[in-house]
């Protein structure tokens, strides 16, 4: 009998980038921020970017999500291109296919959790997939919630309501810049579970920049930036392996 074909299949690249640079400034103050990466996150998985202050890792998050622009190389969501794109057509990408979540949650305050959960799909013009809604309010644990406006919730719950609202659309990738820098560690440790959870039992995407290694730690990945460049790339890591690559750096 011949044998069987391979079964090995290769995991959908969500966002990636092709020898980055990205210089800020020019003449002799110019500071090489991105200095040539090559990097992918792959789809349906939750990767961590980690580094020291001032090794790139904000700069490449920018980057990879169409906020700033690479001075040279090439940066994809999926399979589109956005150094080919213009203006209009990032802000559209953005809306629709990418999801952000900052340390400062930025709800608005004067609506509902349930509002600020719409505003992402009213706002590109999408009914809402009321599954889905259910899903991510469900998984979330959220359901409580809907009718508070976010002064009425606690840091944990606002965190959790941002990352609903930026999984509404069902984008890509969720880009999450140091998404528990202003919660205590219980709550922060309570959002990253929920952020495993949104990639491990709703199929998601994300992506977070963070410098702390018990954060990096909920990750299926880390990758290591150091100098503008990846410095190293562990697979499941321990908050210890992370701890580990970061101090040979010697930073
Ligand atoms: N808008 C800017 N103009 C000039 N230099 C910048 C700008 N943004 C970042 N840089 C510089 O680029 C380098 C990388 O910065 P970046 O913010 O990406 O690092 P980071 O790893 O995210 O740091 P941190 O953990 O402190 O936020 C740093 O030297 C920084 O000073």
């Amino acid at each position: 009998m011949p044998p069987a074909p391979a079964t090995e299949t290769t995991a959908r690249i969500a966002a990636s980038t092709s020898d980055v640079v990205k210089i800020y400034g020019s003449g002799p103050t110019a500071v090489r921020a991105l200095d040539g990466v090559t990097v992918g996150f792959e789809a349906g998985r939750f990767s961590a970017i980690m580094g020291p202050s001032g090794s790139g890792k904000s700069t490449l998050m920018h980057c990879l999500a169409g906020l700033d622009e690479v001075t040279s190389g090439s940066v994809r969501i999926g399979d589109t291109d956005l150094t080919k794109l213009n203006d209009n057509q990032l802000t559209k990408l953005r809306r629709e296919r990418v999801g952000f979540l900052f340390q400062s949650f930025n709800l608005l305050p004067t609506l509902t959790a349930e509002q600020n959960l719409l505003l992402p799909l009213e706002l590109a013009g999408r009914k809402p997939d009321n599954q889905w809604i259910d899903s991510l309010v469900e998984v979330l644990s959220l359901q409580d919630r809907m009718n508070h406006r976010p002064s009425e919730l606690s840091g944990g719950q606002q965190q959790r309501v941002a990352l609903a609202r930026a999984l509404i659309t069902k984008p890509d990738v969720v880009f999450a810049d140091e998404p528990t820098g202003n919660l205590d560690s219980k709550t922060g440790a309570e959002v990253l579970s929920f952020l495993r959870q949104s990639v491990r039992e709703l199929g998601q995407t994300v992506v977070m920049v963070t410098h702390d290694p018990v954060a990096a730690s909920y990750a299926n990945r880390v990758v290591v930036i150091a100098d503008g460049n990846v410095a190293g790339d562990i697979d499941d890591p321990t908050a210890e392996d992370v701890l580990t690559a970061i101090s040979r750096l010697g930073v």
